[in-house]
């Protein structure tokens, strides 16, 4: 291999592959956590948009000569995904994405590495009744506008078996809003300020994060003790927005990071990417009403980036002793 072409950019692959597969066997055994009452995903559903790439220097003539004859088609591809999710024997989406990437590094000798990510497609429970009451359905689910759960991983061939090479679990498009409790002063005022200072402001924010395990085994669900599930995970987020007065969405998500590191020991790092949707005030006050009237924000918005790792939280616990000590 020469060095211009082991760091070529080169992958092909398929997107848009949707792929579901009903009554896998139900994620049970979670730890329970005092910020959630999730403790079981059913699996009812088990529903997925893939997108998978190819990598290896097998591929170069394709490129650069035409030469098809180690081209794997991408509609192959969609059809190995579909074909194989009848085969996957965990609950995971984590540990489906492996186990798909080890039946193309299986088939294909020529591959390199494989890189593919899920996207959850969500399902709900609709309400039926029941007695006095209502209760979940158990066959009728309503698909869902909310938050989805992602995942991505990259196995690479090496001389001593496979290896994963990149691997996180995230959520995306968690849309949270906190009617009051949300502040925003104190930051630069010169001659190109006009935003004013908020006391309280109605904070809307878009979230997607990511976390990666210390160890990747413990993403997979094979022991579901160490699997960390994205529902808990947002209700980590929903409980320190509920909870902190909070002066910033920076302030915000460092928060979020740390509670969920704490929860999680078995968690490296979790990474954040916002966006400020903060509605605009329209009617600030409403005669007899705690009240105002906004509308959607104009462009453009604000965004923040954010890693948050377990040394944060070990820095962040030994600043809080030494305040504690000092007092
Ligand atoms: O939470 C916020 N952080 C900012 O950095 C910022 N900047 C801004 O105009 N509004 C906000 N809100």
């Amino acid at each position: 291999m020469t060095a211009q072409n082991e760091n070529r950019t080169m992958f092909y692959g398929k997107g848009d592959v949707f792929v579901y597969r009903t009554f896998v066997q139900p994620l049970t055994g979670l730890r329970k956590i005092p910020e959630s009452s999730f403790t079981e995903r059913d699996n009812t559903i088990f529903g997925f948009n893939c997108q998978i790439s190819l990598k290896g220097e097998a591929f170069l003539s394709s490129f650069t000569e035409g030469d098809n004859s180690l081209v794997v088609a991408t509609d192959s591809m969609k059809n190995i995904i579909h074909r194989q999710a009848a085969n996957y024997q965990g609950n995971t989406a984590e540990g489906f994405l492996k186990f798909i990437c080890e039946v193309f590094l299986d088939k294909y000798s020529h591959i390199d590495a494989v890189e593919l990510t899920a996207t959850e497609v969500p399902f709900d429970h609709v309400l039926v009744p029941k007695g006095e009451g209502h209760e979940n359905s158990d066959v009728v689910y309503r698909c869902s506008r909310n938050e989805r759960a992602t995942t991505t991983i990259e196995v690479k061939r090496t001389p001593t078996g496979s290896k994963i090479v990149k691997h996180s679990s995230g959520i995306v498009d968690v849309h949270l809003i906190k009617v009051k409790g949300s502040s925003f002063y104190g930051f630069i005022q010169d001659e190109y300020t006009t935003l004013p200072e908020a006391q309280d402001r109605p904070l809307f924010i878009y979230l997607d994060f990511d976390w990666e395990y210390s160890r990747w085994e413990d993403g997979t669900g094979a022991d579901p003790e160490k699997y960390v599930a994205a529902e808990q995970i947002c209700d980590i987020a929903n409980t320190a927005f509920h909870e902190l007065n909070n002066r910033s969405i920076q302030q915000l998500i460092y928060h979020i990071g740390i509670r969920i590191l704490e929860r999680f020991p078995q968690l490296a790092n979790v990474q954040f990417k916002t966006n400020n949707r903060t509605w605009e005030t329209v009617v600030e006050t409403i005669p007899n009403s705690e009240g105002s009237v906004y509308q959607e924000p104009r462009p453009p918005y604000g965004f923040q980036g954010f890693v948050v790792t377990q040394e944060d939280v070990k820095q962040k616990k030994a600043a809080d002793s030494t305040v504690g000590a000092s007092r």
